[in-house]
């Protein structure tokens, strides 16, 4: 604040911190028929290390364990979400908003998916519609009451991550990451755009870090050895989860079942985000 503050900022040109934006100035409003208690969203620094899995399973594991959960799938452009599930068709909607549509065992979702008419359409929109889009899943969409809401984010921290990252109240984020010499960059990119807008990072899940041999049972580290753990001690976050890279997982996926999974890979994530984001039943 200048020496010659006035206290109205509106008519004054200075670019002191108290006139400088705020995470709040951003957020969307959420629809007045959602009562949605956490938010955690789903990054990954680029495409392709099974972030979408990592969210449908999240919110799976949730859902068995008696909570309200539901996906806001941001991925505008690679949305994978219905079909993990297998849900398909429009989603419907009334005059006072977009109905979310749900998966058998309960979890809401909505996706840019269940609004085309086809689910082959490519979506070209440039970044701003996109980002437009997934404000209006936030704001559009009666989500009624919800526990856990996990939102599938656009892959990599560009335009489009950072405008959900500002309209979406999000407590806090989980970042997925293969196991590569980059990951240390992928991450900090990641934590440095959370800290930016004051998120909590709630920790790192490494996926495809091993496959077991069906034989011995030996752990083959097939993209090498991982950095995980020293990624995350760099930036005083917990590895909450190693994921092996496992045919049963990609079968359920392509069967559009990942309800059916019971792998235990994610049990000690669920705990730790339980723990720290609790919310009453
Ligand atoms: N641990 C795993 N073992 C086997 N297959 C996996 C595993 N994790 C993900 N997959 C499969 O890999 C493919 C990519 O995963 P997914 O769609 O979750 O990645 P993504 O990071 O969300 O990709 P994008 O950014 O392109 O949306 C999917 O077919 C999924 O079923």
């Amino acid at each position: 604040m200048s020496d010659t503050c006035s206290g109205s900022c509106e008519s004054c040109s200075s670019s002191c911190s108290s006139h400088a934006p705020k995470r709040e100035d951003f957020l969307v409003p959420a629809n007045e028929k959602s009562n949605i208690k956490k938010v955690i969203g789903v990054v990954s620094g680029k495409g392709g290390v099974g972030k979408s899995f990592v969210t449908s399973y999240l919110a799976t594991l949730f859902q068995r364990k008696g909570y309200n959960t539901a996906i806001l799938d941001a991925d505008v452009t690679g949305p994978s979400i219905p079909k993990a599930f297998g849900v398909h068709g429009l989603a419907n909607a009334t005059e006072e908003g977009i109905i979310p549509s749900e998966s058998s065992k309960g979890t809401k979702m909505m996706s840019v998916n269940l609004l085309l008419n086809s689910e082959e359409t490519p979506v070209v929109w440039r970044g701003p519609v996109i980002a437009g889009t997934v404000k209006q899943f936030w704001s559009e969409v009666m989500w009624g009451d919800v526990d856990y809401m996990f939102v599938d984010m656009p892959p990599g921290t560009g335009d489009v991550p950072l405008t959900v990252f500002q309209s979406i109240p999000l407590d806090g984020i989980v970042i997925v990451t293969s196991p590569q010499d980059l990951v240390s960059m992928i991450v900090a990119k990641a934590v440095n755009m959370a800290k930016s807008m004051d998120i909590p990072v709630i920790g790192i899940i490494e996926n495809y870090s091993y496959v077991e041999c069906g034989h011995c049972g030996e752990k083959i580290s097939v993209f090498g050895e991982s950095k995980v753990e020293e990624t995350a001690k760099r930036f005083d976050i917990p590895v909450l989860a190693q994921l092996p890279l496992d045919p049963v997982i990609s079968k359920a996926i392509d069967k559009e079942n990942v309800e059916g999974l019971n792998g235990e890979w994610l049990d000690g994530a669920v705990a730790y985000i339980e723990s720290v984001h609790a919310v009453a039943k």
